[in-house]
């Protein structure tokens, strides 16, 4: 098993390196790095595992995982570069950053993946798409693709479509979080206790997550079964399209396509 490190353990690299470990991946076969030094000493002493400078990590590595913004990419790619030997993997999970940024970094010929990935991974329940760079073989995509499955599903998706990618299952988990937010304020307005609200919101949320996924129902039809005629439902469905709450969504995902798209210009 080669080396992997982990350039930039903030959210993302945390939850990657914690499932790798759960995974079975041995700590010794794992490097960090930090810009911020006591964030790295905070992992190595939670985990176990090296941390080492770019440079360093970069020469260690087989596999190279990069997670840091976006905006920090450039800085950290003029870093690495000169270290990535022929064969290795450079794996980007970074929102926005395409191959052909990585590539015209690289060293000529350097085997890159794309990755989304989403922040589920930690409880094991991730989404990961990966696209594969113009110099990817089949056993790089295969490594990336048995990183992620570390912690959760992985899909092979065009790089064309990783924007939608980032705006779906990338930043989809904060959306549900924020209707979770508003659901349990709503029960705190009708008088509930915060705690009750939050239990009544949570359970139903996991349940309908459970339905969606074993019933292999449409969600419309599942909708539907819950909406008796002249009843609850269909007084707070009607309020919702009064309000476009489903047009809402659409350009909100909209617009975070197009701020990924924006995101390797800086
Ligand atoms: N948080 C999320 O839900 C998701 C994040 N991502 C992507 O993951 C990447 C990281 O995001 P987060 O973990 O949320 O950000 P974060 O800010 O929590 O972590 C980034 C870490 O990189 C470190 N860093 C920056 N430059 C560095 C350098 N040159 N060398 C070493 N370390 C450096 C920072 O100190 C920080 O700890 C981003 O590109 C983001 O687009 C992708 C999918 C989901
Ligand atoms: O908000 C962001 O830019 C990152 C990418 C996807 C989720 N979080």
């Amino acid at each position: 098993m080669g080396t992997v490190a982990i350039f930039g353990a903030g959210v993302m690299g945390e939850t990657l390196l914690s499932g790798l470990l759960r995974s079975g991946r041995p700590a010794d076969s794992l490097v960090i790095t930090e810009r911020r030094p006591e964030r790295a000493a905070e992992l190595a002493e939670r985990y176990g595992v090296r941390v080492l400078d770019n440079a360093e990590a970069a020469a260690a590595a087989d596999t190279l995982v990069l997670v840091v913004k976006p905006q920090d990419m450039g800085a950290l790619l003029e870093e690495v570069a000169p270290h990535v030997a022929p064969g290795n993997l450079v794996v980007s999970l970074a929102a926005g950053i395409t191959t052909a940024f990585l590539e015209a970094r690289l060293p000529e010929g350097r085997a890159v993946v794309r990755v989304m990935p989403n922040t589920p991974a930690l409880v094991d329940q991730g989404m990961a798409a990966v696209s594969s760079g113009a110099h990817c073989e089949a056993a790089h995509l295969a490594e990336a693709q048995g990183l992620l499955a570390a912690t959760g599903k992985v899909l092979e998706v065009p790089e064309k479509l990783q924007d939608a990618v980032t705006a779906i299952s990338g930043s989809g988990p904060a959306y549900i979080f924020y209707v979770v937010e508003a659901m349990i304020e709503a029960g705190v307005v009708l008088g509930m206790p915060r705690a009750t609200a939050t239990e009544l919101v949570v359970q139903t949320l996991f349940g309908a997550a459970t339905m969606i996924k074993e019933t292999g129902q449409h969600p419309t039809v599942l909708r539907e079964q819950v909406t008796s005629p002249g009843g609850t439902t269909a007084a707070a469905l009607r309020v919702m399209d009064d309000h476009k709450v489903r047009a809402a969504f659409i350009s909100a995902m909209e617009a975070a396509a197009t701020r990924s798209a924006e995101l390797a210009g800086g």
